[in-house]
């Protein structure tokens, strides 16, 4: 998605959350500057294109259904899903963070050579001055959620598990295939929730451009409030 699109909706998201978007560019820039000196890593590499991407979020139903994560073709995982789906035996091809859970885990896959979209925002910057310098850079994918620079890449998507699928669709993913997402989840917190649901929005806005109809939104739909005319 390129930024033209995804701008309007992050305004949006920005009124809701109260988040000031200097602080997601200036965010955005020391992630370059941490970066500065390190060929960052491509992710058409992850060979994607035509593919069956299975996107893992960390919702309790991952366990249950790492083995429709195993049998597709990629798989990018969100954040502390990475180390379930490990645990269940499933290698993810690739990760996606803000960092605020699992940075070891990050690191560890950057060091073994598998890419970790590494998204800097206005709320985690000393996450990322800690960890980013730990990271073999020559496998992190900068992110940034405000307009992209010359370094630092926008494919659109806000909570890790909705990026994950923006990435897919960017790169060109035939089909996407949802594992642990359960937005229903009583176990969350408050503002977690509220994040949950604007990923399943940005799920509904992503499966209508696509013309895709993504099973994890099957009986949901009627109650999701859209994000564009065109949904
Ligand atoms: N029930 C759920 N609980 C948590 N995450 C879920 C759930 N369902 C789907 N997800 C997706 O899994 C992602 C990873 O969740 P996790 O709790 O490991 O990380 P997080 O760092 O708190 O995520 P974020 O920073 O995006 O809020 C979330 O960003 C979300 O997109
Ligand atoms: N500014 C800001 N941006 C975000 C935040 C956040 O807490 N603050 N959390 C996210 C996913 O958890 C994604 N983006």
């Amino acid at each position: 998605m390129d930024f033209q699109t995804w701008e309007p909706v992050y305004e949006r998201l920005l009124a809701a959350f109260g988040y000031p978007r200097g602080d997601d560019e200036r965010a955005r820039d020391r992630l370059a500057e941490l970066l500065a000196n390190a060929s960052t890593y491509d992710p058409a590499g992850l060979g994607l294109d035509g593919q069956t991407v299975a996107v893992a979020g960390a919702g309790p139903s991952l366990e249950r259904e790492a083995d429709r994560a195993a049998a597709a073709d990629a798989v990018l995982a969100a954040s502390t899903a990475v180390d379930r789906l490990r645990d269940a035996g499933v290698a993810v091809d690739a990760m996606v963070t803000d960092l605020d859970k699992n940075p070891g885990t990050g690191r560890e896959l950057t060091e073994s050579g598998t890419p970790v979209f590494v998204h800097a925002h206005g709320d985690n910057v000393p996450a990322v001055e800690r960890h980013v310098p730990t990271y073999d850079g020559a496998f992190v994918v900068p992110t940034t959620q405000a307009a992209p620079t010359a370094s630092v890449h926008d494919f659109g998507g806000f909570t890790d598990g909705d990026r994950a699928a923006f990435a897919a669709d960017h790169f060109g993913a035939a089909e996407l295939r949802f594992v642990g997402w359960d937005f229903d989840d009583p176990d969350v917190a408050p503002e977690k929730g509220e994040k949950l649901r604007w990923a399943e929005r940005l799920l509904y806005w992503l499966e209508s451009r696509r013309g895709e109809r993504f099973g994890v939104l099957d009986g949901r739909r009627d109650d999701i409030a859209p994000l564009a005319a065109t949904d």
